[in-house]
């Protein structure tokens, strides 16, 4: 008998405008909306947003979820996790749900089921601009600070050093001294060219650089430390995990996708472990839909004292899944405290 219903549904969500980075333009997002459902009326909702590069293609994200939908049909409630083991899109769809309807049943926010008894109103986030131009730059990075953003992340690589030091000091100039400032190469640089770009940052207190080396690369991102620009791995998290990591001292802080890791429990053991290190855990969306999106903030808000992170990127789509429950206000995310993820609505039959 089965205790599970899985249903998903694709969808495709166009950018409002190309994210350019040093790996790629991101114009839209392709993905599944998971819904499971029980018995008794009770349903939580998942998504899945496979990104290339960084999870499974689309094709072997839907193979995950119907095998996981044959699970949960036939019974097999381990089975229906262990059918996307390998699918870390398709687990992030397949385990939201079942978590959200888990904590919806608890009648306990999504954050709660992660850490019972903490109360957290918001996340700081930073804004995320877009490998532009100077011009395209300068005007995102003073916009996202009039909507209240008192951090920018500023997308690198796509262009010579020179002109990457040019963007920033620009931004620096525009915004003022009290807005940190990122950058996230998504390893484009050589160790010459991250040095170069590094120690030119650091005049613009430039607070973190992700990924300026490819994701190979652990003993040059060690070397890079402590030059006053944090370094933080992000592509290098999948590439060589946890311990690896934290036993070459490559990091500062380690960046989690849950859409690139598998969910938000495996994210939050991962944050827990590199948190022992002092290894600062970073919470990122891949640019995806609302319901993924949520399940990211409420990572953030389970894990004690987060810096800035990557959750506001809603605005970077045209269209959405749904209505987004997360108000983002003075630089951060309003955690939902509605029960589950808070997320209604984007199941309309
Ligand atoms: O961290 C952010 O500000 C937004 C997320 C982001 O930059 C991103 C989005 C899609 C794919 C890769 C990345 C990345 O951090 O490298
Ligand atoms: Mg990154």
């Amino acid at each position: 008998m089965s205790r599970y219903d899985l249903e998903y549904r694709s969808f495709s969500l166009s950018l409002a405008e190309p994210l350019e980075t040093a790996s790629g333009t991101i114009e839209s997002r392709d993905g599944f909306l998971v819904r499971v459902s029980r018995a008794d009326g009770a349903v939580g909702y998942g998504e899945a947003t496979p990104l290339p590069g960084w999870t499974e293609s689309l094709a072997d994200c839907e193979a995950a979820l119907e095998r996981a939908r044959d699970a949960l049909d036939s019974g097999d409630e381990d089975g229906a996790l262990e059918a996307v083991d390998e699918a870390v899109a398709a687990r992030y769809g397949v385990s939201l749900a079942l978590a959200d309807l888990a904590a919806s049943s608890e009648s306990i926010p999504l954050y709660r089921y992660y850490a019972p008894d903490s109360l957290v109103a918001r996340v700081p986030v930073n804004a995320t601009v877009g490998d532009g131009s100077v011009e395209e730059t300068v005007s995102a990075a003073r916009d996202a600070v009039e909507r209240g953003f008192r951090c920018c992340k500023l997308k690198v690589g796509r262009r010579s050093v020179e002109a990457d030091v040019e963007r920033m000091r620009r931004v620096r100039e525009v915004v003022g001294p009290s807005v940190e400032l990122r950058a996230d190469a998504n390893g484009a640089w050589d160790y010459e060219e991250a040095l170069a770009a590094i120690e030119a940052f650091d005049e613009d207190d430039v607070a973190l650089v992700e990924q300026p080396l490819p994701a190979g690369a652990l003993e040059g991102h060690a070397e890079l430390r402590g030059r006053g620009v944090g370094i933080a791995l992000d592509e290098g998290l999948l590439e060589h995990g946890v311990d690896a990591i934290c036993e070459a001292r490559a990091a500062d802080a380690v960046v989690l996708k849950p859409m690139a890791l598998g969910g938000l429990d495996v994210a939050q053991q991962v944050a827990t472990w590199v948190d022992q290190f002092g290894v600062t855990p970073l919470v990122t969306t891949t640019i995806d839909g609302v319901v993924a999106r949520t399940g990211a903030v409420h990572l953030a808000a389970s894990l004690p004292d987060p810096p800035a992170c990557g959750l506001a990127t809603g605005d970077l789509l045209a269209e959405d899944l749904g209505r987004d429950p997360v108000l983002f206000e003075n630089g951060a995310a309003v955690v939902p405290q509605a029960k589950g993820l808070g997320v209604e609505g984007v199941w309309a039959e």
